[in-house]
């Protein structure tokens, strides 16, 4: 038995009461009525999955106006719903009319039994998959906006990232490319997504890809999709990056770490704003507003030959250069108490401040990892603070200090953090020194520290 609602409308009582009969077995709901008026005032119409509906009720008429109206009028009153059109004289121009109308399909009177419900069964399946799209297309919706959500505060009061911010959102409006230059730790990530939010794709998804992290072999799959069978792992069809953000903004962080080959492959995409699936040859039109991120010195990069100057050229119509944390002393503080209070909730330890001394020592401090490494100082300070007031010596900078073993972290995950900070303490932010001295490869420390983010 099939949960479906099925509404016979039907001037004829004995084709009502064979119907009911017949459809019984199958569907969860049949009811019938033989008056078309009681559609109007019909009370949960909007509930019932399959209609079918007489095209003729006036005896004597049979132009199928009747059944044209009513249908117009379900339509009007329930669009969802699937409805079948009965006529006795199968004049298929009417029927034609009637599928022109938005019937989902018809059946000739007298009926065959098997005929009738094979169509009602079709009905009942397209009711069914368009009830699955509208609610996949309802969790899209909510899912993006919770994608969307900014927890991403963008904190600060320096004239430096007011500048930027402005810059942003005169951008924002506009389609261009933009490319957001700056250290690592500056933002950059930060103002892609509010480049997003303000924009007018920001009830679509904002997709991040770090290049940084992708091997020159699954560039191609990752950002265009592939093919079932395209290569070993290929196990099914897959959408791309690209395809993913249709409609929303694709955000390529690290983009001076692409290959010449990948840089050839991404700069056509870009151009023809089509990619094809690896495996296909297929082209599939993309519409994606397109931010890129890097720490690089592209410029410098093009004159050495490393990258290509056509694709700077296409991903760089406008350009937000985020300045390092040492330009904007007037944001240290202010991001320091926002983290504070952050990771004082976070790890249960509310109250703490931060005494002056400890403030100038913040102050004085160059931040070569920027913002980044100024959030896991913070952490860190937390995770190991005793008293409610943060000393200069709980803030681990500059590679000297050493933590004292008696009130150390007390997870693995506060252990890792709190080697990978001293690191980069003692490495003055340096990505690769600190990795070496860890163990790792820079690419894993990398990883480690954005997962923590
Ligand atoms: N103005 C800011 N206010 C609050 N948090 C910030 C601010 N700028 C950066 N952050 C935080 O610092 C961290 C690093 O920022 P983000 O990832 O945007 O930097 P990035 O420049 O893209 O870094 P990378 O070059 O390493 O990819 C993130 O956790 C981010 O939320």
């Amino acid at each position: 038995m099939l949960d479906a609602k099925l509404l016979v409308i039907d001037d004829n009582k004995s084709v009502l009461s064979a119907l009911e009969i017949l459809l019984q077995f199958e569907y969860q709901t049949v009811k019938t009525i033989s008056n078309p008026n009681q559609i109007s005032s019909f009370p949960d119409l909007d509930t019932y999955d399959i209609v079918m509906l007489d095209m003729n009720f006036s005896a004597g008429v049979n132009t199928g106006n009747e059944g044209i109206f009513w249908l117009r009028e379900i339509r009007k009153k329930a669009p969802q719903i699937s409805v079948i059109m009965m006529t006795a004289y199968g004049a298929i121009d009417l029927a034609v009319k009637a599928l022109k109308e938005g019937a989902a399909d018809f059946v000739l009177k007298p009926w065959n039994n098997d005929k009738l419900l094979a169509t009602v069964k079709s009905a009942y399946e397209l009711r069914k998959s368009q009830k699955e799209v509208s609610l996949l297309k309802a969790q899209e919706s909510n899912l993006k906006q919770v994608i969307n959500q900014s927890n991403n505060h963008i904190i600060g009061s320096s004239e430096a990232l007011k500048e930027v911010l402005k810059l942003t959102a005169k951008v924002a409006k506009t389609e261009v490319n933009v490319l957001v230059t700056g250290e690592n730790g500056t933002g950059k990530e930060l103002i892609a997504r509010e480049l997003h939010k303000l924009s007018g794709r920001s009830n679509e998804v904002f997709i991040s890809v770090d290049m940084g992290s992708i091997s020159e072999n699954l560039f191609e799959s990752e950002l265009f999709g592939h093919t079932k069978g395209s290569f070993t792992d290929a196990k099914e069809d897959r959408a791309g990056k690209f395809e993913a953000a249709n409609g929303g903004t694709l955000f390529l962080d690290e983009i001076g770490n692409l290959s010449l080959q990948a840089q050839a492959k991404l700069l056509s995409a870009i151009q023809n704003k089509t990619i094809v699936r690896v495996g296909s040859n297929k082209p599939i039109p993309v519409n994606i507003r397109l931010v890129c991120a890097t720490n690089e010195n592209l410029d410098k990069m093009v004159k050495d030959g490393l990258f290509r100057e056509d694709l700077l050229y296409r991903i760089n119509t406008i350009r937000i250069e985020v300045p390092p944390l040492r330009e904007r002393e007037d944001d240290i503080l202010v991001l320091a108490d926002f983290y504070l209070k952050k990771f004082a909730a976070k790890y249960a330890k509310p109250g703490l401040r931060i005494n002056q001394p400890a403030q100038e020592r913040l102050m004085a401090y160059a931040w070569p990892g920027n913002i980044r490494e100024l959030l896991h100082t913070l952490e860190r300070a937390v995770i190991l603070s005793e008293g409610n007031l943060l000393q200069p010596e709980d803030f681990l900078l500059n590679a000297k200090s050493t933590t004292s073993a008696t009130n150390g972290p007390e997870t693995l995950e506060e252990m890792e953090l709190l080697m990978i900070t001293k690191a980069l303490d003692q490495n003055e932010g340096n990505y690769s020194a600190a990795a070496e001295q860890l163990g790792i490869s820079r690419q894993t420390l990398y990883n480690k520290l954005k997962k923590k983010k």
